[in-house]
């Protein structure tokens, strides 16, 4: 019996992992598909033609940076739709307009007219069946210093030059978004619980409560169904 069996977790579920930049998204990703044998869906750092531009002058490219990050978001939600699921996503849509849009328009970095452009396309985006809400939405939470630390280690230098403020001001904003988050189920985990680094193994414990959780909201929601 493999890891998925044995926690029942169905092989169609699609499973979103949020958290503010550099509380370790990617390598959870990587783990939780290896060990489910689930296809993954990555968010392209590399290959993103504006996010240089956009840390040099938030001003400047906030609009386009945020309208790529869409485009590239619906492309991915299009092909798990596509495959019917058995997906490991790294960061959710909900981040970009609750988290990163907001936090640019709020700080004058977005003007008004380009969030309100950003948020009706968002809107239409969502509201097609090409959009599967994830079974579940893994939080990954730590403390401030922690993330900072594993930013610095990881060493994007356009993440190493931008203010300590901004990271402060996002991983706030995280722990007040999560808080009022309803869009689907939420397994929150601690990064200090787990060290996939160190040992891989590391990562049943998480199985366990992943299949626990997404077999009681398919119950939830096969009851909404029948009423
Ligand atoms: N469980 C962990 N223990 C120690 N370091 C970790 C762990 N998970 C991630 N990291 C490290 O933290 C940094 C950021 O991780 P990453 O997965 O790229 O974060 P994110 O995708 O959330 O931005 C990387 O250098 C990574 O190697
Ligand atoms: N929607 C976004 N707006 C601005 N910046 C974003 C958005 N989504 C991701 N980013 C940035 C933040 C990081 O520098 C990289 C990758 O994020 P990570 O959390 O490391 O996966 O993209």
């Amino acid at each position: 019996m493999n890891l998925r069996e044995k926690h029942l977790i169905p092989n169609d579920s699609i499973i979103t992992i949020a958290g503010t930049v550099g509380v370790g998204k990617s390598t959870m990703t990587k783990a939780l598909a290896n060990a489910l044998k689930f296809k993954t869906s990555y968010e392209k750092v590399e290959t993103n033609p504006y996010l240089g531009n956009f840390y040099n002058d938030f001003e400047r490219w906030s609009f386009h940076l945020q309208i790529y990050f869409l485009a590239e978001r619906f492309k991915e939600q299009k092909k798990i739709f596509e495959y019917g699921g058995g997906f490991i996503q790294d960061r959710s849509i909900y981040e970009d307009t609750g988290i990163f849009a907001k936090m640019h328009y709020e700080n004058g970095t977005m003007s008004k007219t380009d969030y309100e452009t950003y948020n009706n396309l968002f809107e239409a985006m969502v509201m097609t069946p090409y959009f599967p809400h994830p079974d579940l939405l893994i939080y990954l939470e730590g403390t401030f210093d922690e993330v900072l630390e594993r930013i610095q280690l990881r060493g994007r230098e356009m993440e190493k030059n931008t203010p300590i403020s901004y990271w402060e001001e996002m991983y706030n904003r995280y722990e007040n978004w999560i808080n009022n988050f309803n869009a689907c189920p939420i397994l929150r985990i601690n990064i200090s619980d787990y060290d996939l680094m160190q040992n891989e193994d590391s990562v049943e414990p998480i199985l366990e409560k992943i299949g626990h959780f997404i077999q009681q909201s398919r119950r939830w929601k096969s009851r909404k169904l029948i009423k």
